[in-house]
């Protein structure tokens, strides 16, 4: 559905993408994280026909993003950061608006309307001014709106950013459903790793460059082993004990006590409890999580 190929965009001589290529498949939910000024955003640019890339070839649906624009554009939704509604309109009114904007035929309009609105659980709001809306109901309208003339790719940029937990699990909700019931492919931008656990995929980017490209599970496995946090009565003492007596990947002191990553924390555990002899306090075993994973790759916060 996607195939990018040897992708690369500078501005004057400031390289931001350098050479990038990948595909996603129908479908598929494609995770595309990197830490601020990676080029996430350029890149979407370029894949929704919003920028002109330097060189390279990109195709959406099978059309070319530069030469079969408006192709491309018929086969896309976006859901933008921001919010693009029209205030002053009723989400009927807006949804509308988008209906003509993609020449929807007249006698589907009212169908598709109501269709996705069911979707996003905003029917009784049908002829609402969206300025009364709450935040968490105008990012259902703007899912909503991209979904009305059933586009084969959905963009979504940071779905979720600046909604409490509650309205951020429910549009996920509503996502994954899409994803059932229209195999529709979706191409994730967001900045909550917790998040991006849901791709099918996760493409990691930095520095303009593609840095990594796996399944979660298998990105987080190629970091090996599990991660536990221990307290003990004196770290200092433990952790020379540790270094001295056990087998670890990695032994780290830091203010809250030590972190230790070990191949395999069930048998590691045991014979730990036993041998070591400065008294434990409190021991937490973890799998490593994305953001080890990010921590790693990139050597930085998602957000800096
Ligand atoms: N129009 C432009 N002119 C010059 N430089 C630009 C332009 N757009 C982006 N850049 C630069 O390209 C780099 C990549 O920017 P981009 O917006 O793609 O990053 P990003 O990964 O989306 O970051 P964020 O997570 O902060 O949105 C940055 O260094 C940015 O300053």
């Amino acid at each position: 559905m996607i195939e990018v190929s040897e992708l690369r965009k500078s501005f004057k001589s400031f390289e931001a993408v350098k050479g990038s290529s990948f595909t996603v498949e129908e479908g598929e939910i494609f995770g595309f994280l990197g830490p601020n000024g990676a080029g996430k955003s350029t890149t979407i640019n370029i894949l929704s026909t919003m920028l002109k890339p330097t060189s390279g070839e990109v195709k959406i649906n099978g059309y070319d993003v530069t030469k079969q624009k408006n192709k491309v554009r018929e086969s896309i939704g976006i859901i933008f950061q921001e919010n693009t509604l029209d205030e002053k309109l009723t989400a009927k009114e807006n949804l509308m608006l988008h209906c003509k904007l993609y020449r929807v035929p007249k006698k589907s309009r009212k169908a598709r309307i109501d269709e996705v609105l069911a979707i996003v659980d905003l029917t009784d709001n049908l002829n609402q001014t969206v300025e009364k809306f709450s935040g968490g109901m105008k990012r259902r309208l703007e899912i909503a709106r991209g979904l009305l003339h059933y586009p084969k790719v959905l963009f979504l940029d940071e779905p979720s950013v600046g909604l409490d937990p509650q309205t951020r699990a429910h549009i996920w909700e509503y996502i994954l459903k899409l994803k059932e019931k229209e195999n529709m492919t979706m191409f994730l931008t967001t900045h909550y790793l917790d998040e991006a656990e849901i791709s099918d995929r996760i493409a990691i980017m930095d520095h303009g460059e593609m840095i990594a490209l796996d399944t979660p599970k298998r990105l987080k496995a190629q970091l090996g082993g599990d991660v536990i946090e221990l307290q003990t009565t004196d770290n200092q003492a433990a952790l020379e004990e540790i270094n001295e007596k056990f087998s670890v990947i990695e032994a780290t002191l830091h203010e809250e006590g030590i972190t230790l990553k070990v191949k395999n924390s069930d048998e590691f555990v045991s014979t730990f409890m036993k041998q070591l002899e400065t008294p434990v306090t409190g021991l937490d075993i973890r799998k490593p999580t994305l953001n080890d994973v990010f921590l790693s790759m990139t050597g930085r916060e998602i957000r800096d």
